[in-house]
């Protein structure tokens, strides 16, 4: 058995101590492909706890041995400044470095070097916004990506494309989804790259947010008869909540799959590269019932959309509770 493997049987098998003391170890000896483990246990903190700087400085120690993997996570890293301080000009270097190398690495300075900003990564865009309606706020933004980043976002996002399905709280089975019938992915930690990160913070840009605000970018894909039927998107009870809504629009030439606001009648199609922009809440912070919205039925073809929620403020995910409560051999 390798060493992974091993790995993942003690930790199946209950026996998670001996499983990150066995990873860490190997680590500790140099084992690159255990450096990487490690690293995303700490980034997903269910097994030890989450500790960012921990698994970018393991990242680094990877990257250091070889591991492409993790030097291109790593570059990400650098860039989005999870577990250090963000620094563009060093994750564009890093990638830069590892693109004679390695073929993904290659094609995302491409689609880089295609990209009006600054060395520091802040985007060079002025935005042509057109209001659609101001109760609630409604604005689009025509030809906001170019076709070949829409059909980047849809080529990196499709592997990890799943069935909208979610927990039943009651029965723990996953169920279909109550509110969407489509296919989705979600850009996160361990898939968000330099270039998603770039066209996010195009996004902050656009809606004169900060790029820490963002959700992770949603990919969404509707086929005959997926929909997405009406809500809202601002959530119950949620202190942090989702000020603003932005979708671009990846694929057109489908039939049906509006995005309409039902209260007010507004109905939007964008083209490929199109943005629509709106409010989610009233002035009081409360709610906006006018933002009730639906992704209409497709009737022909196929819809791809990718949808960013935006914050109140800086938005991460909570860490899980860990299985450990310290990581073991590395403990202070
Ligand atoms: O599919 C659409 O047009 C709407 C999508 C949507 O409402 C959302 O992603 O929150
Ligand atoms: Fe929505």
């Amino acid at each position: 058995m390798n060493l992974l493997s091993e790995v993942r049987a003690l930790l199946a098998g209950g026996k998670a101590k001996e499983a990150a003391t066995t990873l860490v170890q190997a680590a500790q000896r140099g084992h690159s492909e255990a450096m990487y483990e490690l690293a995303l246990w700490a980034v997903a903190g269910n097994v030890i706890p989450r500790n960012l700087a921990l698994a970018y400085d393991w990242l680094g120690r990877a990257s250091e041995a070889g591991f492409t993997d993790a030097a291109l996570l790593r570059a990400y890293f650098t860039a989005a400044g999870t577990g250090c301080l963000p620094d563009w000009q060093s994750a564009l270097e890093l990638l830069t470095r590892l693109g004679e190398t390695s073929e993904i690495a290659g094609r995302q300075v491409e689609k880089l070097g295609q990209m009006k900003m600054t060395t520091d990564g802040v985007p060079l865009a002025s935005y042509n916004l057109e209001l659609c309606s101001s109760q609630p706020r409604v604005a689009t933004c025509r030809q906001f990506l170019t076709a070949a980043e829409c059909d980047y976002i849809a080529d990196i996002g499709t592997p990890f494309l799943e069935p909208s399905y979610v927990v039943d709280p009651n029965t723990q089975q996953l169920i279909p989804h109550p509110v969407r019938r489509s296919h989705g992915a979600m850009f996160g930690v361990y898939t968000e790259d330099l270039v998603i990160n770039a066209i996010n913070r195009r996004i902050a840009s656009l809606s004169g947010t900060s790029y820490e605000q963002g959700e992770p970018l949603q990919l969404l894909q509707y086929e005959r008869g997926d929909e997405y039927r009406p809500h809202l998107d601002a959530l119950p009870n949620e202190p942090n909540q989702r000020v603003m809504t932005v979708i671009i629009y990846l694929t057109d030439g489908y039939d049906g799959g509006e995005t309409k606001f039902l209260r007010t009648g507004l109905s939007f199609k964008g083209q490929k590269g199109d943005a629509l922009l709106f409010a989610n809440l009233l002035p009081d912070g409360r709610p906006d019932p006018l933002s009730l919205h639906c992704g209409l039925p497709v009737f022909k073809g196929t819809k791809m959309i990718a949808t960013r929620w935006l914050r109140r403020s800086r938005f991460t995910y909570p860490a899980p509770p860990s299985i450990l409560g310290t990581l073991p051999g590395l403990a202070a």
